[in-house]
């Protein structure tokens, strides 16, 4: 059975460690990184409350640009199911909609985030040999500068009723269309990514851990020598159900213009994506 093992980020093989395990799973785990704990703590417990009692007058998802809030009955579906997920959330960009009293700890953490992202992306693109770099048409970490189209995401998958639609899931399987997805340890467990043999492992949910995976951007990028692998979040069982679980991928995204590959710029890509989804 594959299993993922947290990464310690100060290690002086951290880099190699890191990649190595995406290269191998779509997914790396790190521990001991520069995230601010304390800081996530808050958000997960001050949304949790948004999304439990705050009053969400003004904050409607908008089609057009995708800020705002998406509730459950809104809710997406993943490529291939009928069914939706049962979450909720909120989608914040710096440009757009937030409640103005917490704003100030979620523009801190995505801009920290960003700023250890960039990180990474230098620490895989060292690691990818030198056949497949060449096709970079930008160092990778340079494709994120100053983007507009980076998306934190707060979700709130809610406690089981018991009343939830037949098969539906916290968030069925799919992969994420963009380069490179930040999630530190959500608040519960439950998120499982599937492995080459097709079984399903445990992601490390310890509070403090951070998960970074691949998105179908990176994997076009890299001619698919980083894949971008199945990922969900299965529902809790016994006296996990009655919990709420929080969590908050950040989902970096290229500016438009940045060419992926001979058939891509970021924007043709993910016009090409949210067409497929049917939400473009
Ligand atoms: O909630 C999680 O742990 C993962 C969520 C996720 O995969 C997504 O929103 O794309
Ligand atoms: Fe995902």
């Amino acid at each position: 059975m594959p299993t993922l093992t947290a990464v310690d980020f100060t290690a002086p093989d951290a880099a190699r460690e890191f990649a190595s395990s995406l290269r191998e799973t779509g997914f790396g785990v790190l521990k001991n990184h520069p995230i601010d704990k304390a800081l996530v703590s808050r958000i997960y417990e001050t949304w949790e409350n948004w999304f439990k009692t705050g009053d969400k007058t003004g904050f409607d998802f908008s089609r057009d640009t995708q800020d705002g809030f998406f509730p459950a009955s809104i809710s997406e579906k993943a490529q291939g199911y009928d069914v939706k997920d049962i979450k909720e959330y909120f989608h914040f960009y710096p440009w757009g909609r937030i409640p103005e009293d917490l704003r100030a700890d979620v523009e801190a953490y995505y801009a920290g985030a960003n700023k250890l992202a960039a990180t990474l992306l230098s620490w895989v693109e060292a690691n990818t040999p030198a056949d497949i770099a060449k096709n970079y048409r930008v160092p990778l970490s340079s494709m994120i500068a100053d983007s507009q189209k980076t998306l934190l995401r707060i979700l709130h998958y809610p406690p089981m009723t018991g009343s939830e639609e037949p098969g539906a899931v916290r968030a069925a399987a799919h992969t994420d269309i963009n380069l490179l997805t930040i999630l530190p340890a959500a608040n519960e467990p439950g998120l499982q990514v599937q492995a080459k043999d097709g079984s399903w492992i445990d992601v490390p949910c310890e509070f403090g851990t951070l998960v970074v995976n691949i998105g179908d951007m990176l994997q076009e990028a890299s001619g698919h020598y980083y894949p971008s692998t199945k990922h969900r979040v299965i529902n809790p069982t016994g006296e996990r159900s009655e919990k709420s679980r929080i969590s908050m991928p950040l989902f970096l995204h290229p500016r438009p213009d940045v060419v992926l590959s001979d058939r891509y710029t970021a924007d043709s890509y993910l016009k090409e994506r949210l067409r497929e989804l049917g939400v473009l």
